[in-house]
């Protein structure tokens, strides 16, 4: 079980003890503070600055402590109509990333012209009460709210007092706005270490790195229902092995590009016998294409491919062992068991609570000319109630298809650094994949883990995004 145990958060220097007291007593809470940047640099304790990203981005979250349904409107102040984000039900949330002074605002659910509540958003202020519960200086009107609740209402608002509490000192220890809705646990997903750029962490695979193409009535699509059948003992050979290099192992070389977000680089993750097999299962591409970047601009390519394209397919791990493959060769890079990110058998993880996967199917994205994913989040915001385990996406893993000529870079605008206040640019390579988490060690959601894929301004892109959740997916 090395999901479970395998979280170095015991010595993770950026995980500090916060001692509060929300009326129970004092109490322990083991948050993330963001380090000292100077330490990204492995300098001197106070010998550098952190940069203001130029990039104004910010989360916003609407939290409802209310018992009736409301609906969450942006306003785009140009005397046009609120543009509906989400409904809120009662006592819970939900979000979106924004900007300063941009406007929100709630409505009943009956009545969208009744503004019950506006905001403008103002940075670090990330989470946004709507409490019409607690009248502020009036005691007496606060009780006949409170009395108008049933009991177990009552026991929904008090627990958003406290997690409104319990957010404000986490806010004064970090530095942050609490994301989750406390208590939240931990994930129980390794996270790995960013503790200085250009950091390395080197994982050996034993699973199958494709060099050569199987034929194709040797795949053949997977049954869910196999659960522990599929588990490949340390003494079995590994899916079509005879298709892999010389060599028992891939060695995998995790180099870190951002401390806070923890963003990972991984070079040549898939094999270019890999990304054709993709290509072909997912536009109907010829196989065993023999282009390289640079030189696949002729009309012959743009016949074989569009027909099937979409902007999003999805591509499930069951599809074939090759997909299978690369679903392991991520899990091994995660430190995750596989068996985690496929349907499980009844002993498989018993205490989980769930026999589903913790990863979605791969979901393929093309942009053309001029497209673009603008800066987002991949987490979206849990329901306290509905979902007490808050399940969220939790990890990401990009794979690059091809490369465009020019731009479809993969940005990071507010990552943490001393030297710039631009955003960090990936830049797609075949093959390559990059790993970034949008939750932190202490349960928190990741308002830095912010990112966009940057306008493609000559040729096209290619991508699959592989995204993991944390506890499980929901
Ligand atoms: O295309 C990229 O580089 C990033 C895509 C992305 O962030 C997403 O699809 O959520
Ligand atoms: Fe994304």
């Amino acid at each position: 079980d090395c999901s479970a145990s395998d979280n170095d958060f015991t010595n993770d220097p950026a995980i500090q003890t916060m001692t509060f007291d929300m009326g129970y007593g004092p109490q322990e809470f083991r948050a993330y503070v963001e380090p000292d940047v100077s330490t990204f640099y492995n300098a001197p304790p106070g010998s550098k600055t952190r940069s203001k990203p130029k990039h104004p981005g910010w989360a916003a979250k609407f939290i409802n402590m209310s018992n009736k349904r409301v609906r969450l409107f942006w306003d785009p102040r140009n005397g046009g109509p609120g543009s509906p984000i989400t409904i809120l039900q009662p006592f819970e949330a939900g979000g979106t990333a924004s900007f300063p002074r941009h406007e929100f605002y709630v409505t009943p659910y009956e009545d969208e012209q009744e503004i019950l509540h506006r905001w403008s958003i103002s940075p670090p202020q990330a989470v946004y009460y709507y409490d019409p519960i607690t009248v502020p200086g009036d005691e007496e009107a606060t009780q006949t709210n409170l009395d108008n609740l049933s009991v177990q209402e009552f026991e929904s608002y008090r627990r958003h007092v406290d997690n409104r509490d319990f957010a404000k000192h986490y806010f004064n220890f970090t530095g942050r706005e609490y994301l989750s809705m406390y208590p939240r646990n931990k994930p129980s997903h390794k996270i790995w270490r960013a503790d200085y750029f250009g950091q390395e962490h080197w994982v050996t695979t034993r699973e199958t790195h494709f060099v050569e193409h199987p034929q194709l009535e040797e795949l053949s699509p997977i049954k869910k229902t196999e659960g522990r059948k599929r588990v490949l003992r340390d003494d079995e050979p590994r899916l079509l092995q005879q298709y892999r290099t010389q060599e028992p192992y891939l060695n995998m070389t995790l180099k870190v590009l951002s401390c806070a977000p923890r963003a990972f680089e991984i070079n040549n993750f898939l094999s270019q016998t890999e990304v054709d097999h993709i290509m072909y299962l997912t536009t109907g591409m010829e196989l065993h294409r023999s282009t390289t970047a640079g030189e696949e601009t002729g009309t012959e390519r743009d016949q074989t491919r569009n027909t099937r394209t979409s902007l999003n397919t999805w591509v499930y791990r069951e599809k074939d062992q090759i997909i299978d493959t690369i679903y392991r060769r991520a899990a091994d890079l995660l430190r995750i068991d596989e068996a985690l990110m496929r349907p499980r058998s009844k002993d498989e993880y018993p205490k989980m609570g769930s026999k589903g996967s913790i990863a979605e199917a791969l979901q393929l994205v093309h942009y053309d000319v001029g497209q673009e994913y603008t800066a987002h989040h991949d987490f979206g915001y849990s329901n306290m109630f509905s979902s007490p385990k808050q399940p969220q996406r939790f990890a990401t893993v990009l794979l690059y298809l091809n490369e465009p000529e020019e731009g479809g870079e993969t940005e990071f605008p507010r990552w943490v650094n001393a030297e710039t206040r631009e955003g960090l640019a990936v830049e797609p390579q075949i093959g390559k994949a990059v790993l970034f988490y949008s939750q932190l060690g202490d349960g928190n959601m990741d308002d830095w883990s912010h990112h966009a894929a940057l306008p493609v301004k000559k040729g096209e892109k290619w991508l699959m995004n592989l995204w993991v959740w944390d506890p499980v997916y929901q």
